[in-house]
């Protein structure tokens, strides 16, 4: 398919998701990151049923996911098949489980930002309609039990602004990054009584750095004591901040630019008030990283189910 010849997709209001006018006027339109391509690929055969698209930072951590999204809508693979990533190239893994592709975005958001540029364009082409996104992934908790689940209400930045500042033509674009608070509920809502975690939803501050960005004491370098650090956590709790990664704020950014529902959930893998490294044995993270996939599996699966009756 050309990019040009066929109508844009819809998002929930009717309008296209991908809204950049020059797509029109390609002939082809090379998803280079993914390995895939319009005129090379049949976007719309292959991924047109797509409804749910959930993403996270590492790839093997995604191709669980897929595994697992298998199982729980009762779905399988032929005998002797196995899923397989549909990137060509190693920058990203993609998998599809009937309605949800699971895509990885790796660390930061110049990453995420790639993959989702590619990612919308490629579910435009597809032509699909009313889509959600979920972003689950790990964070650093503000007094919270670690292993604790946080859903983002809103992406801030290191000044608690709600916005994303993309930099462009020697300007800076600036687009609002409030999430659907429905969907925060709901999320919340498809917590059990027999989890043996917490689910809060919360504020969420989005750095472009792991260590001074997020007011680490244990990086390379470090201007600041650790008074002032505290003081800085302390802010951020007051404000309602619960949590802190280097994603959601230019996901939840693109995804008001296209119009698409969207969730983060993440789970906590250290409260930042007590500490900064990262000391839970590996299996333990392992079991904690299932939480936020356990959350937006129940949501996916009660919308799935209602829409097929
Ligand atoms: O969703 P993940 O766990 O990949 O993302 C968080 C934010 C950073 O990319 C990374 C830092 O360890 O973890
Ligand atoms: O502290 C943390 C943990 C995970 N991811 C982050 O960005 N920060």
């Amino acid at each position: 398919m050309e990019a040009s010849q066929e109508g844009m997709a819809n998002n929930s209001s009717g309008s296209a998701m991908a809204t950049n006018p020059h797509l029109l006027q390609m002939e082809e339109d090379v998803l280079y990151h993914f390995g895939l391509s319009t005129k090379k690929n049949n976007l719309q055969a292959m991924f047109g049923e797509v409804k749910f698209v959930c993403t996270g930072g590492s790839s093997a951590r995604m191709e669980v996911f897929a595994k697992f999204m298998l199982e729980e809508l009762h779905m399988h693979l032929p005998a002797g098949m196995a899923l397989c990533n549909i990137c060509s190239t190693d920058r990203y893994a993609m998998y599809k489980v009937g309605p949800v592709l699971v895509v990885s975005h790796g660390m930061g958001m110049p990453s995420i930002s790639i993959m989702l540029h590619e990612v919308i364009k490629l579910l435009e082409y597809a032509q699909c309609k009313d889509l959600t996104f979920f972003r689950i992934g790990t964070c650093g908790g503000l007094g919270l039990k670690p292993g604790s689940v946080v859903v983002t209400e809103t992406a801030v930045d290191y000044k608690f602004e709600p916005v994303f500042e993309l930099q462009a033509l020697g300007k800076i674009i600036s687009t609002p990054t409030n999430l659907n608070k429905d969907l925060a509920q709901d999320l919340l809502s498809c917590s059990d009584q027999s989890d043996e975690f917490d689910i809060v939803v919360g504020n969420t501050m989005c750095t472009n750095d792991f260590y001074e960005g997020q007011g680490r004491l244990d990086g390379a370098f470090c201007d600041y004591t650790e008074q002032d650090k505290m003081n800085y956590l302390h802010e951020l709790y007051n404000v309602g901040i619960r949590n802190i990664e280097m994603e959601s704020l230019c996901f939840a950014s693109m995804m008001n630019r296209a119009g698409i529902k969207a969730g983060v959930v993440c789970v906590t893998i250290l409260d930042r008030l007590k500490g900064d490294q990262v000391v839970t044995p590996k299996e333990e993270l392992r079991r904690w990283e299932e939480r936020p996939q356990t959350v937006v599996a129940r949501y996916i699966k009660g919308t799935f189910e209602k829409k097929l009756k």
